[in-house]
């Protein structure tokens, strides 16, 4: 299978190569050549195979011969070793919980995948990888989390300082090793920005071979399709048609799913939630698309004005948006909504979201005002305990920290602060 870049002014490269380079020389995003749809059989018997089994019938088509079959399925034992479980908390709403990997964020999966694979693709490499990854929150750690101690690979993350929450910048800054943080006195966009120039710069580029663990990245983007399709085994004896409601910052999870229905795995709609960061929205009320600088949020994970990845769902719909608002519905809802539906989730049915959960929530219950006879399933993306204080504070209840949470509390937060494009390439240049 070969990818090409959406600027189309790159040559067509393969998966290996799609993975190490992370970005097309053109500044395009790649995207794989064909989506082949899984036999029906597939969907018919999915109750009975095993989520390896699942994610590897998903992902072959898109990894071929890069990486032998036999490692491959190794490589998915291992990241996915841990549940996604569908919790019903109201009659034909149910939360997809996607926080119970290492670092609490539906980002484990896509971080821990594209670590071993690039693992695999330079262990006879001489010269060392540089990861470069900007986080609104979630990524960063668990690209930290998942790249941890791979030979041959230096990582360096950017965040906005002051703007992600206590648990996420410590699961960033408080790793070290081949980890390294910058705290760059910006938004998220200012961070995702310095990256992708990063990318073009010819000085740096001779002198280190780079890429990304953003999901720009297929490696990073690609397996968040699992998600869908181990939703779709769990909610499947419902018999009803299914909604996902995604949270929305850089649209690379819901862009996955919009694959795994490619793949063949029926959907009746996707919902498109973001916070007051109200690009797609827009976009798909006027047709106009409009990045804007970030705003910062309590969902701040989804503080994105000009997000990556809707430039892929606009290719998979040929750039028709007439089409695309058949198969996507996209709303926004402020902080203020956000607390209130915490609130309201948690007296209802006892359960505590977290903030990017309860936009998406608000997502779906909007949308199945229209559509009462759906079974609608929203995305967990990330523990609540990731968002202390907020939740605390609105729920009114003290929550308990998981483990892998609680042991970071006394450890020191290590970063480098920057303020311009030129602080990062006098970072990279010493390295
Ligand atoms: N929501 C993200 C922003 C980056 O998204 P990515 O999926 O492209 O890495 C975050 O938490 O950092």
């Amino acid at each position: 299978m070969n990818f090409y870049s959406l600027n189309g002014q790159a040559p067509n490269v393969s998966f290996k190569e799609a993975v190490i380079r992370g970005i097309a020389p053109d500044r395009g995003l790649y995207f794989p050549e064909s989506i082949s749809s899984l036999p029906t059989s597939f969907f018919e018997e999915i109750e009975i195979l095993s989520n390896e089994e699942i994610a590897f019938k998903a992902i072959h088509q898109f990894v071929t011969s890069d990486i032998p079959d036999a490692v491959l399925k190794r490589i998915l034992q291992e990241v996915l070793d841990f549940d996604f479980p569908l919790i019903e908390i109201e009659e034909n709403v149910a939360s997809l919980e996607l926080f119970h990997g290492p670092t609490m964020a539906f980002k484990d999966v896509g971080a821990r995948f594209m670590a071993q694979c690039l693992g695999y693709f330079s262990k006879d490499k001489e010269t060392e990888v540089t990861v470069l990854v900007a986080t609104s929150g979630d990524t960063g750690g668990a690209v930290a989390n998942g790249f941890l101690g791979v030979e041959g690979v230096q990582v360096v993350i950017l965040y906005p300082g002051g703007k992600v929450s206590d648990i996420q910048e410590r699961q960033l800054t408080t790793l070290g090793q081949n980890i390294t943080a910058l705290r760059v006195d910006g938004t998220f966009d200012d961070c995702q920005k310095m990256v992708k120039t990063a990318f073009l710069d010819e000085e740096l580029l001779g002198h280190m071979q780079l890429t990304s663990a953003n999901s720009i990245n297929v490696a990073r983007w690609l397996p968040q399709l699992f998600y869908f399709l181990f939703a779709y085994q769990q909610a499947k004896s419902k018999g009803k048609e299914i909604v996902f409601s995604v949270p929305s910052g850089n649209f690379g999870n819901i862009c996955a799913g919009m694959v795994a229905q490619r793949l063949g795995m029926p959907v009746k709609h996707f919902v498109a939630t973001t916070n007051i960061n109200d690009t797609v929205p827009e976009f798909m009320r006027t047709a106009v698309y409009s990045p804007k600088p970030s705003k910062a949020t309590i969902s701040n994970a989804m503080d994105v004005g000009d997000p990556s990845n809707f430039i892929r769902i606009r290719h998979l719909y040929q750039d028709d948006i007439e089409v695309l608002r058949k198969h996507l519905t996209s709303f926004s809802f402020n902080d203020e909504d956000t607390r209130r539906t915490l609130r309201e989730i948690y007296q209802k049915s006892g359960y505590v979201a977290d903030p990017h959960g309860a936009v998406g929530y608000l997502g779906l219950k909007k949308y199945q005002d229209s559509h009462p006879n759906t079974y609608g399933i929203f995305l967990e993306t990330a523990h609540p305990v990731k968002f202390l204080d907020v939740v605390e504070e609105t729920i009114g209840e003290k929550q308990e920290l998981p483990t892998q949470i609680g042991r970071l509390m006394d450890k020191e937060k290590k970063y480098l602060p920057i303020r311009t494009y030129q602080d990062l390439k006098r970072f990279l240049l010493k390295k």
